[in-house]
C-alpha cells in the first residue's frame, strides 16, 4: 500500500545542498521535491547502538534535516565491533554526543537534537511529539513495547528493527494504516527465552544490513516513494544473504490498536516484560551470594574449611572468554532437559553462576525443585566477578 509523503517539502535547497544531494536529485522519483521533503523531515532515532549507528549516519547523509537521538549510555569498547558511529577515542564518552560528532562530520547541515535520557513513560510523549517519524534501534523488549504503545497513542508511524546473531527483522508499524508491534507480537517472550545481544552475540555487519533497511523504509515514508513495509515483516538471514517477507495483519483483538483496546495508556513495561521468570526470582530469594562472598568461599575451600562445587551454566564459547577459578561448565540447557541433574555431586553445596545472574537463577529454580535445597547462585555473575574481583580477565 502506498501512502502520501509524511512531510511537506522545504521551501528550497541551497546551492551547496544541490551539489551534495545531486545523486539523489537525478533519481526521477526523488527529485527536488523528495530532497526538500527530507530536508524538512524530523526523525527520531532511539538508541545510538548497533542499529542506530548506521541508521543515524545514513539518515544524516541522505539529508534528513533534523535528527533526534535518544540515548543514555556511554561508549564501551565492546560496542566498536558494530557501532560504527563511535570510534576508539569515544570509549567512555556519551554515545549521544559521540554520535552527534560523527553526524556533523558526515553532514554539517544536520540539526542534531540530543535527548540524553533513558526513554521512559515520563518523557516518551514529550519527545515523540517533536518528530514526524521514529526509528527504533533499541535492544530490549520493555523499550520496544513502550515505543509501540506511545506511537499508537500518538498516531505516529515508526520503523522497527531487530538483530540477533546472523538474523534480522524490519517492519513499519502505524496503527492508523496497518498493524502495530503488538499485532505481530502480542506478548513479550518469556523472560530468559530470547537472549539479548549481550548474552547471545551479534554479527557486527548485520547491523549495517538491518539499519540500512530501516533507513530505506524511513526515506520511503518521508517522501512517499514506493510502498512502505506496513503489514510486512522483512526477515534477513545473513548466512543465506536472503531477505524474505511475511504478511502481518492488523489484529482486531490487539490490546492497543484493536477494536476493544484494553491498553489505553502506558503501562509498567519492566514488569510486563519481566527480566526474570517468577520461579527464578523466587528461587533466588535468600539464595544469592555476591562475588565478594564467592571469593571468600573460594579462599575457605582452598584452606579446606569449606566445600562446594561451582558450576558455570553459560555456553562453551563464553567459558573460553573468561571463567571463575574452580568452576565446571554445565550449560543451562542440560538442566532444562534434565541430563545435568544426574551429574551433580550429592554431597556438596552447589553454587551456580552465568554471565550476569539471569540464567543461573533459572537453573537454581530447577535444581531446588529437584531437591538441592541449599544451592545458591552468584548475583551479577562473571561480569561482576571481572569487574570487582579479577579485572585481569577480559570482559564481554
Ligand atoms: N530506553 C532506552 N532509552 C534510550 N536508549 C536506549 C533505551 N534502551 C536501549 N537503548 C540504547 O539502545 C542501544 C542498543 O544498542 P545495541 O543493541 O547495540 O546494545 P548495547 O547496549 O550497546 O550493547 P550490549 O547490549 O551488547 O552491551 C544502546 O546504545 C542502548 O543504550
Ligand atoms: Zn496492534
Amino acid at each position: 500500500m502506498s501512502l502520501p509523503p509524511l512531510v511537506e517539502p522545504a521551501a528550497e535547497l541551497t546551492i551547496d545542498e544541490v551539489r551534495r544531494y545531486s545523486r539523489h536529485l537525478i533519481i526521477p522519483e526523488v527529485g527536488m521535491a523528495g530532497q526538500k521533503r527530507l530536508k524538512n523531515a524530523k526523525v527520531l532515532v532511539i538508541g545510538a547502538g548497533g542499529l542506530g549507528s548506521p541508521a543515524l549516519l545514513y539518515l544524516a547523509a541522505a539529508g534528513v534535516g533534523t535528527l533526534g537521538i535518544v540515548e543514555f549510555d556511554t561508549v564501551d569498547e565492546s560496542n566498536l565491533q558494530r557501532q560504527i558511529i563511535h570510534g576508539q577515542s569515544d570509549v567512555g564518552k556519551s554515545k549521544a554526543q559521540s554520535a552527534r560528532d560523527s553526524i556533523l562530520e558526515t553532514n554539517p547541515n544536520t540539526n542534531v537534537v540530543l535527548h540524553e535520557v533513558r526513554l521512559d513513560n515520563d518523557n516518551v510523549f514529550e519527545i515523540f511529539e517533536q518528530y514526524d517519524l521514529i526509528v527504533d534501534g533499541t535492544d530490549n523488549f520493555a523499550t520496544r513495547y513502550l515505543v509501540n504503545d506511545a506511537a499508537v497513542l500518538l498516531g505516529k508511524p515508526y520503523v522497527w528493527g531487530s538483530i540477533f546473531r546472523f538474523d534480522g527483522q524490519v517492519s513499519v508499524f502505524w496503527a492508523e494504516h496497518g498493524p502495530c508491534y503488538r499485532c505481530l507480537y502480542p506478548e513479550p517472550p518469556p523472560p530468559g527465552m530470547v537472549p539479548s545481544c549481550a548474552e547471545g552475540g551479534v554479527l557486527g555487519v548485520l547491523c549495517a544490513s538491518v539499519g540500512a533497511a530501516q533507513v530505506t523504509e524511513a526515506i520511503k515514508l518521508l517522501t512517499g516513494i514506493g510502498d512502505p513495509s506496513l503489514g510486512r515483516l522483512n526477515i534477513y538471514e545473513a548466512l543465506d544473504l536472503n531477505w524474505r517477507a511475511l504478511k502481518v495483519r492488523k489484529d482486531p483483538n490487539c490490546a492497543i490498536c484493536g477494536e476493544n483496546p484494553t491498553v489505553t495508556e502506558l503501562i509498567d513495561y519492566e514488569s510486563f516484560c519481566g527480566a526474570i521468570t517468577e520461579e527464578a526470582a523466587d528461587a533466588a530469594v535468600g539464595s544469592t551470594i555476591s562475588v565478594k562472598q564467592l571469593s571468600e568461599w573460594i579462599k575457605l575451600k582452598d584452606n579446606g574449611e569449606k566445600d562446594f562445587q561451582l558450576i558455570d551454566v553459560r555456553e562453551p564459547n563464553e567459558y573460553e572468554i573468561n571463567r571463575i577459578p574452580g568452576s565446571v561448565l554445565i550449560p543451562k540447557a542440560d538442566f532444562q532437559t534434565g541430563v545435568a541433574l544426574e551429574k551433580l555431586p550429592q554431597d556438596k553445596q552447589l553454587v551456580f553462576h552465568c554471565k550476569s545472574g539471569v540464567r543461573s537463577a533459572e537453573v537454581l529454580a530447577i535444581v531446588k525443585g529437584a531437591g538441592f535445597s541449599d544451592a545458591v547462585h552468584v548475583g551479577g555473575g562473571v561480569v561482576a566477578w571481572v569487574d570487582q574481583i579479577d579485572p585481569s580477565q577480559p570482559a564481554y
